[in-house]
């Protein structure tokens, strides 16, 4: 889409014979909107105009190429300098194009197609930098987590100002909850906000990649290091490098590489497989897991050492059922993106498909809230989602509850603790549902807290 915007390019020639020659040549391409200057100072002082190309005599009777060049440089970094000289050493234009010309043309019987030629690739170029400039602004404002990250539950807020404290800092991060959570979410988010935004955020699902590749997919291989390597391969670490690598399911790795992934971390370099040369890393570490990691480090299925180095700032996303109200916001969300995306007029839930809602204890968290509303929309008859229109995969709840025994305050006790999770500690909220008292509510978690369970 870039490459159709009219290119404005600077021609900077003092020969009035080359600029005659530049003004035909240019002037044949419509798309090519050009001014002329005869001096360095008069292209300094029209800089504002935000030239994409600037063609640029070497030798001008006021100011020497480079200085220009540098000028050029201070105030559009972005600007294509095609340096035009009849100066011939290459020892110039090498210095040139180390000071940060894009081109060098020589003025000799070639020139017209070889600046037609670098304009072509120039204007190529200027449109792939915009091109990612875009796509990074709108990936970033994707994971703006005031945006992307729905719920206004205390739970959720304390996340927020978890992740305020993460950007600011190369700390590394571990992420733990439930599947559907959101942690790979949480992950993005955090590097979208970094300072490391521009650089890439490179996932990998640990538990997804069978295990003898892992370790080449991590940190690389050289021609020939195993059957099968053809090629050199960057592994995710020297991708991530400026970034973020995202660990996902860090709790499925194999005690092997656990040693080799801590060296890793402890040395800031990667050896790719194979290979001698190290490569140094700067890289934030997002890891994440379903499991409980410090049981998995008691029980010797984690590294302790590799645990401590991981665990960074830990980040602990609360299971969708113990956030509340946050069901049916983003419930609210996800209707209105799904109208949205299939160009249809906006959703309503009534207040007894919200309740449905809100007793369901969600396995699948987040996510699977995502697909009963989606489906909840197609099935609904026009705008309005009604009980009947959501329908749950899984009916576990109530059943596990009764199926362990205990007496009948541990249940009350158990009860009124998924009450609590579920509508945000909110004691008056709770009290209604259940149609008991305030101060019973009080007194039930006083005594089994004190009765240890
Ligand atoms: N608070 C939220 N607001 C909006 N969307 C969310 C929220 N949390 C999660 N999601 C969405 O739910 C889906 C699942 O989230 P994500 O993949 O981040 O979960 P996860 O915890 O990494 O899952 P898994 O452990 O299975 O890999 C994604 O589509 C994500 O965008």
């Amino acid at each position: 889409m870039y490459e159709k915007d009219p290119v404005k390019i600077f021609v900077v020639e003092d020969d009035p014979a080359y600029s005659k020659f530049l003004k035909y040549v240019l002037g044949l391409n419509p798309d090519f909107d050009v001014e002329y200057f005869t001096s360095g100072k008069e292209c300094i002082q029209n800089l504002h105009k935000n030239p994409t190309i600037i063609t640029l005599d070497y030798s001008l009777p006021d100011m020497p190429g480079e200085k220009v060049l540098h000028e050029i440089i201070q105030v559009l970094p972005e600007a294509q300098v095609i340096i035009v000289s009849a100066q011939e050493k290459i020892s110039t234009a090498v210095d040139l194009m180390k000071a940060g010309a894009y081109y060098y043309i020589p003025k000799d019987t070639d020139a017209k197609d070889r600046l037609l030629y670098t304009i072509k690739n120039a204007r190529e170029k200027v449109s792939q930098l915009k091109e990612i400039v875009h796509l990074r602004k709108e990936i970033s404002e994707k994971y703006d987590f005031e945006k992307s990250i729905i719920g206004s539950s205390t739970s959720i807020k304390k996340i927020f100002d978890l992740m305020e404290k993460a950007v600011k800092t190369n700390i590394s991060i571990s992420i733990t909850g439930e599947t559907g959570t959101g942690k790979e979410l949480i992950a993005k988010a955090i590097h979208y906000s970094s300072k490391r935004k521009n650089k890439a955020f490179v996932a990998v699902n640990i538990a997804a990649i069978p295990r003898d590749l892992i370790e080449s997919e991590l940190f690389g291989h050289e021609k020939g290091a195993f059957t099968g390597a053809i090629t050199r391969r960057i592994g995710k670490f020297e991708e991530a490098d400026g970034g973020t690598i995202f660990l996902d399911e860090i709790g499925e790795m194999d005690p092997n590489l656990q040693a080799k992934l801590l060296r890793v971390l402890q040395e800031r370099e990667v050896v790719r497989i194979g290979g001698n040369q190290v490569v140094k890393l700067d890289v934030r570490i997002i890891a994440a897991t379903h499991r409980d990691l410090s049981l998995e480090v008691k029980e010797n299925r984690f590294r302790e050492d590799l645990y401590y180095r991981l665990l960074g700032l830990p980040i602990h996303l609360p299971p969708l059922r113990e956030r509340g109200n946050d069901v049916i916001i983003i419930a609210k969300h996800f209707l209105d993106h799904f109208s949205k995306e299939n160009q249809l007029s906006k959703f309503k839930i009534t207040q007894e498909a919200q309740e449905k809602l809100l007793q369901y204890h969600f396995p699948g968290n987040v996510r699977e809230l995502k697909s009963v509303i989606e489906l909840s929309a197609v099935m609904a008859e026009g705008q309005e989602v009604r009980p009947q229109d959501i329908t749950f995969t899984s009916s576990k709840g109530i059943d596990s509850l009764l199926n362990q025994e205990m007496k009948m305050e541990e249940y009350m006790y158990r009860i009124i603790r998924h009450y609590l999770n579920r509508y945000d500690n909110d004691v008056l909220e709770v009290a209604r549902r259940l149609d008991i008292g305030k101060s019973s509510i009080y007194r039930y978690l006083k005594e089994m807290e004190a009765a240890g369970i």
